[in-house]
């Protein structure tokens, strides 16, 4: 689909928008690990490890290597598989942690430390000073490894913005490779997120990544305006598991970019690969998928009032603005209930190959309508009703 043809693209006139050049760092075998009902064992990860491959994500982020030995063994298991997604390992800023992260294997080292008064106080106790010191060395080091470097602040949106914007700073002038800022409580909303971006973006000249929770219910518009304002990264989970209510979720992400760059996103996601990869996530942490879950949500495109119905039939993107087989999915109308009306009845007829005028549909649809008054329907009964009024005919 052209610009022109599709509103929703990216403002041509917003020359720092990459909505059309975005990359996605998969944090599912690390945030997602941090997921309360999370419990993955060696093969899990490799099986999560290889479906994010297939899906096409740019980056794998891991467990940090110094969480337990397993983490450790486990990132380095899924660093010899030769996936072609890059894979990250994410520590905290330590040189006891870098050193054991540069040797498992990763491509590249995520290194995190936060920089809000609560964190400086309550988590670390370190001052600016000494985290722009320790940032300097780790980066070094990492990179003297010829491995890619990542450095980011905890909790950016209730950090100083002069402390910030000095810590990057200093950091891209050593050559990190990228900077990232984290809505690590999820308090930011999207206009927040926009200046945040903006600013940083003219301070560095490295690529910007953006970590949005999702406690106010704002990760993906956030993720959406982080890219508009400049950002190339967003760090995803299947399903949006993570700590607490979790992340920005890959799928719903997914939905939310094909919508405004379809091509690119069709280009280079395997979008359906979706749903398996979703169901994989879902049983290993033992919860189902969420019924409005963007894309694969039983209903997410399931038409039932009649006057949606009618023109669905005749046209999908009346009431569709993504197309379920760019997924693999198909969409179905909903005839067994009181809201239907005889264009998705006579389209059931057609369906079951009976031949029916249209004014004999519509007398169907009034008894379909007269038993839906009394109860919910199955799709079963409706047929029934409707073989028995054709055979009566
Ligand atoms: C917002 C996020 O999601 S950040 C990523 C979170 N990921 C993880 O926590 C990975 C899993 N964590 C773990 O396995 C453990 O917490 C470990 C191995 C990292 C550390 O374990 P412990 O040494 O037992 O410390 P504990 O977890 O109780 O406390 C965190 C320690 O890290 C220090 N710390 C916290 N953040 C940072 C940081 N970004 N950079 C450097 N040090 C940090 C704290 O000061 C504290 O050390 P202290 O108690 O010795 O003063
Ligand atoms: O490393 C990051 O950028 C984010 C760390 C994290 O999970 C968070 O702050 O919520
Ligand atoms: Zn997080």
């Amino acid at each position: 689909m052209s610009v022109a043809s599709n509103p929703y693209a990216p403002n041509v006139a917003d020359l720092v928008s990459n909505v059309r050049n975005f990359q996605i760092i998969e944090s599912t075998l690390r945030e997602g690990e941090q997921f309360a009902n999370a419990f993955f064992d060696t093969e899990k990860k490799i099986e999560i490890a290889k479906a994010l491959d297939e899906f096409g994500a740019d980056y794998i982020e891991l467990t940090s290597p110094v969480a337990s030995e397993q983490s450790r063994k486990d990132c380095e298991a899924i660093c010899k598989l030769g996936l072609k997604s890059k894979i990250l390992t994410h520590i905290r800023c330590h040189m006891d942690d870098a050193k054991v992260a540069v040797e498992t294997g990763v491509d590249g080292v995520d290194v995190v430390i936060g920089t809000s008064k609560f964190l400086r106080q309550y988590s670390h106790g370190k001052d600016m000073n000494y985290i722009a010191k320790t940032a300097v060395d780790v980066i070094e080091f990492v990179k003297s490894k010829g491995l890619e470097i990542r450095f980011s602040s905890e909790d950016s949106f209730r950090s100083d913005i002069v402390d910030l914007l000095n810590i990057y700073k200093t950091v891209d002038q050593i050559g990190v490779n990228r900077v990232g800022i984290a809505d690590t409580v999820g308090c930011a909303n999207p206009r927040q997120v926009y200046e945040l971006v903006r600013s940083l973006k003219n301070v560095v000249n490295c690529d910007i990544e953006c970590h949005f929770h999702d406690d106010t219910g704002c990760a993906i518009g956030n993720a959406y305006t982080a890219l508009e304002a400049g950002a190339r990264l967003i760090d995803t989970c299947v399903l949006g598991i993570g700590e607490r209510n979790g992340i920005v979720p890959l799928g719903g992400f997914m939905a939310r970019m094909i919508v405004s760059a379809p091509d690119y996103v069709k280009s280079k996601y395997n979008l359906k690969k979706l749903r398996d990869l979703e169901t994989l996530v879902a049983e290993a942490v033992e919860v189902n998928l969420p019924f409005n879950n963007p894309i694969t949500g039983f209903c997410a495109f399931t038409h039932k009032a009649g006057i949606h119905a009618k023109a669905i039939l005749a046209n999908p993107s009346t009431y569709e603005i993504l197309n379920p087989e760019d997924f693999g999915i198909t969409r179905y109308i909903h005839f067994a209930n009181r809201l239907t009306g005889w264009n998705a009845v006579k389209s059931r007829c057609e369906q079951l190959n009976l031949h029916l005028t249209d004014d004999q549909i519509k007398e169907l649809t009034r008894k379909i309508k007269q038993m839906g008054d009394i109860r919910p329907l199955g799709i079963d009964d409706v047929d029934s009703v409707i073989k028995q009024f054709h055979a009566e005919l």
